[in-house]
């Protein structure tokens, strides 16, 4: 199985629980390990066979900055379900964070997978 991954894209969203937060964007940086089989993009150097991370991450962002969630939970099963019915992967793992929302801890957040892994 290979990977297409996207490290630490930050993106500017509403995100929380509390009063102050639903007033201010705060960062939320996404990470997102694909399930893909890049042969036929080696083998032919063509981005259409290609799982394209650019529009991926375009998509992802284009959720995340206006969703406006209250937890990391929702916005995170919202991106991986997104991710693999428009993206036809089949595996992820995903990894929603919040730098500095934590005194004390560099970010929170949670990692989910979905999907099976292929052989
Ligand atoms: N499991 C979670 N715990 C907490 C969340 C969350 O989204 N999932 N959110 C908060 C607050 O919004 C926090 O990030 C503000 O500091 C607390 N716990």
């Amino acid at each position: 199985m290979d990977i297409v991954y996207i490290r630490d894209l930050q993106i500017q969203t509403i995100i929380g629980i509390y009063d102050w937060e639903r007033q201010v964007r705060q960062t939320v940086s996404i990470d997102l390990e694909m399930a893909a089989d890049i042969r036929r993009a080696a083998q032919t150097d063509d981005i259409q066979y290609a799982l394209n991370y650019k529009a991926v991450s375009k998509r992802v962002i284009a959720h995340v900055e206006g969703r406006e969630a209250l937890l990391v939970e929702s916005l995170a099963e919202e991106v991986a379900a997104l991710v693999r019915d428009e993206f036809n992967v089949p595996w992820l793992r995903l990894r929603v964070s919040k730098p500095g929302a934590l005194r004390g801890a560099r970010d929170v957040g949670l990692v989910i997978e979905r999907g099976e892994k292929p052989v």
